[in-house]
């Protein structure tokens, strides 16, 4: 299973450095095997030598250049980090990323062989527009992706679960991930309030290969004992 961190614009450098050591000390502990991942805001990203994957919330699709506040993947090879975060729905909907900036984004980094975790998801007022509405929906987030990239890893966030402490019903994640599933075989992962107390429930529904966590992930014991559930439910 996959369990990541997206930090989004939180910690310090320093906080994240502390953060990283004792998630990196708590994986050993406990023999954890699972594909864990930690998006650091930008300042704090570094190399990193562990079991832990350091990827990038962000970057532009550029090498280097004039783009202004933008960092570009001469940047992330200093760190040889090669993961990257693309279509978070804060992007979209905060940042107003288009399909097509996001695309371009894609692509160059798919060129560049970088794992990509892509993010998809509806904003409420979709949802409540009915189940036919919202696939279609979601179906607009995947146009332009090359669904057959080898590095491809879809993370499945319902914007209105996104940090509001609401999460779907574990039959409804099952639908939406069975649905997404026949779009394309990549690893799934659900997102949208994920805490230590439902990370079992959630990590235990057909077709969800793993999580995407927020606002829990930032205390690192808990980040860590949601790594150590899905080792215990990987067997
Ligand atoms: O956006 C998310 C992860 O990318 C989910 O955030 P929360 O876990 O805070 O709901």
């Amino acid at each position: 299973m996959i369990i990541a961190a997206n930090l989004k614009t939180n910690l310090t450098r320093a906080q994240t450095l502390e953060y990283l050591k004792n998630l990196e000390s708590c994986l050993n502990e406990n023999s954890i095997t699972q594909e864990v991942m930690v998006f650091p805001s930008p300042t704090s990203l570094n190399a990193h030598d562990g079991k832990i994957i350091i990827g990038t919330q962000n970057a532009y699709g550029t090498s280097s250049g004039a783009f202004t506040g933008e960092i570009g993947s001469m940047h992330l090879d200093e760190f040889g980090i090669k993961t990257i975060l693309i279509g978070h729905s804060e992007r979209r909907h905060i940042l107003g990323e288009t399909q097509e900036e996001i695309v371009n984004k894609f692509n160059f980094y798919k060129n560049l062989g970088f794992k990509i975790v892509y993010c998809v998801g509806e904003p409420l007022e979709v949802r409540e527009a009915g189940f036919e509405y919202m696939m279609e929906y979601i179906s607009k987030q995947y146009e332009g992706i090359d669904s057959n990239y080898e590095s491809l890893i879809i993370a499945y966030e319902p914007v209105w679960a996104i940090g509001t402490g609401l999460t779907p019903t574990s039959e409804d994640i099952a639908l939406l991930h069975k649905e997404l599933k026949k779009k394309l075989p990549a690893p799934l992962l659900y997102g949208g309030s994920v805490k230590v107390n439902n990370a079992k429930e959630v990590l235990s529904i057909d077709a969800v290969d793993g999580i995407l966590v927020g606002g829990a992930a930032l205390n690192v014991e808990d980040f860590c004992t949601m790594c150590e559930i899905a080792q215990g439910l990987s067997g």
